[in-house]
């Protein structure tokens, strides 16, 4: 799906809320993420990010605002939209943007990141999100192509330690290095003070995920203060 360059920038400064259940959970059906992703639009998110193929269907048929898409496959290593063939498939699902494991590790099918994103780039009109861990994925991501970065995997590849909160330090210095493209932060964002921080150290939009969808873990917290 085409998302021009004025949609891109309306994103400036603005919350992305991730609406993701994960697999068994009794929340993960797509017209349920649909659902919470509208929620999330009528709370003031511009821009949607969802998981699978389905919930990008349903996602893009409620709500009117941009759709990231990803797909994942396995749950370590490279496993967010880890080959061309799931990138390809988020964007036929119509997702707007194309989030992808953007790191420098091997990928499964082969391909070089560069490759990935210039096969999306050619057989779709999906913008590509690069999932990052370290400054030097994002630096590699943008010299690749990808249209957007995210410091998704900070805390995940094992480039970066798992921060309690958003890795503010990996921001200020992405945001150093003077990307030609934005630069997203996402990854335990939990507080809007933590949001608005992400803001402030560089982020162009900023991803929250578990702390506005995932009511498991947020129960989790308040059970967890109380004992
Ligand atoms: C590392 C990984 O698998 N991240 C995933 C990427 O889509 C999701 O599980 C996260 O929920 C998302 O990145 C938002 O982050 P948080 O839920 O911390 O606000």
């Amino acid at each position: 799906m085409l998302l021009t360059p004025a949609e891109l920038e309306a994103l400036r400064g603005r919350l992305i809320v991730s609406a993701q259940a994960y697999p068994g959970e009794p929340m993960r059906t797509p017209t349920t993420m649909a659902q919470v992703a509208a929620s999330a639009v009528i709370g003031g998110a511009a821009a949607i990010r969802v998981q699978g193929i389905a919930d990008v269907q349903f996602t893009r048929s409620a709500v009117e605002v941009p759709v990231i898409g990803l797909w994942k496959d396995g749950h370590e290593g490279v496993f967010i939209t880890p080959t061309a063939r799931h990138a390809l498939a988020v964007a036929h699902a119509g997702a707007h943007i194309v989030a992808l494991d953007g790191t420098r590790r091997a990928r499964p099918d082969g391909l070089s990141l560069q490759q990935t994103i210039e096969l999306v780039h050619a057989e779709s009109h999906a913008l590509v999100m690069a999932d990052c861990g370290s400054l030097e994925d994002a630096l590699n991501a943008a010299e690749a192509g990808a249209d957007l970065v995210g410091t998704t995997l900070a805390g995940y590849s094992g480039e970066r330690p798992k921060t309690e909160g958003p890795d503010l330090e990996l921001l200020a210095a992405i945001a150093a290095a003077g990307l030609s493209v934005p630069l997203v932060a996402e990854g335990r964002i939990h507080t809007p003070a933590q949001a608005r921080a992400a803001l402030d150290a560089g982020a162009f939009a900023v991803v929250v995920g578990t702390a506005i969808t995932h009511p498991a873990t947020i129960t989790g917290w308040f059970d967890a203060a109380l004992r």
